[in-house]
């Protein structure tokens, strides 16, 4: 199978409530796949189904044999009352040395912060840390569940950029959940529009102008889309000096 992770003719769902119905997809080495669907359309129970977290009641999911699976979550409830270090919670589980974890926060923006406790990391330190971990895995696949909640517009693009610059280095495939439609537009080789079922999937230009996506997101695509040209135009010159084609020039409201 050339395939890292296969979903063929999946369905899922909770007590009698269908969640996913007939998915199939599958997630090649390398490539950045996005899920983006509105809120309550199965994009997280397809990502735990995806890396295994739980079994589909209907269809198959495959994973290529000793697959590595670098988990990034939405959100870690950190218990505030138990104190760990930055270095302690890198150290937990894979086993790796103290020079592997500070070249590895170093890679991520968040050097030398071994010492500084979890609690006391702001929003954007502490889903760089969550990164650290999880790349500390060397994974064939990076899987991010909307992983940047809370960050604002440029940390939101800073991460994402990270993320394509560490998919480069590292040779892994990203399969990341986003409510960040400008990010879909940007960072993604594929993306798949999901509402209980997959509505459409091609690249980000494709399913942009599909009438499914816009019928799902409407004018909040477009306004997406303004909004991060808008952004990008201002956080150039301080953020970085590449140019990225980030949304296609799509004229007309959705
Ligand atoms: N463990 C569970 N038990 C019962 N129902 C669940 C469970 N997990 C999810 N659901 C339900 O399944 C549906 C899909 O949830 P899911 O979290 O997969 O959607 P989502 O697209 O990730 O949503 P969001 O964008 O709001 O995070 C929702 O109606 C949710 O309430």
């Amino acid at each position: 199978m050339s395939a890292l992770i296969e979903a063929r003719d999946v369905s899922h769902g909770y007590g009698g409530d269908p969640v996913l119905s007939h998915v199939s997809l599958a997630i090649a080495p390398n490539e950045i796949v996005t899920v983006v669907g509105p809120n309550g359309s199965g994009k997280s129970t397809l990502m735990r189904l995806l890396i295994g977290a739980d079994r589909p009641r209907k269809g198959r999911i495959t994973r290529k044999r000793g697959l590595r699976i670098g988990y990034v979550p939405q959100r870690l409830a950190i218990d505030h009352s138990l104190p760990i270090t930055v270095g302690r919670f890198l150290s937990l589980g894979e086993r790796t040395s103290p020079g592997d974890r500070a070249a590895m926060l170093a890679r991520v923006g968040v050097e030398g912060r071994e010492e500084r406790q979890m609690s006391a990391l702001s929003g954007g330190e502490f889903q760089r840390v969550l990164l650290a971990k999880a790349l500390l895995m060397r994974p064939d696949i990076l899987a991010l569940d909307e992983a940047t909640q809370g960050l604002d517009q440029p940390g939101v693009a800073a991460f994402y950029r990270l993320i394509e610059e560490v998919r480069h280095e590292m040779g892994c495939a990203v399969l990341m959940i986003s409510h960040d439609l400008h990010v879909v537009m940007s960072a993604s080789d594929r993306v798949i529009c999901l509402n209980g079922h997959i509505c459409c999937e091609g690249t980000p230009t494709v399913v942009s102008s599909a009438p499914a996506y816009r019928a799902l997101f409407g004018l909040g695509t477009e306004g997406a889309l303004a909004l991060y040209r808008h952004e990008h135009d201002h956080s150039h010159d301080r953020d970085h000096g590449h140019g990225h084609v980030h949304a296609p020039q799509t004229e007309g409201a959705a």
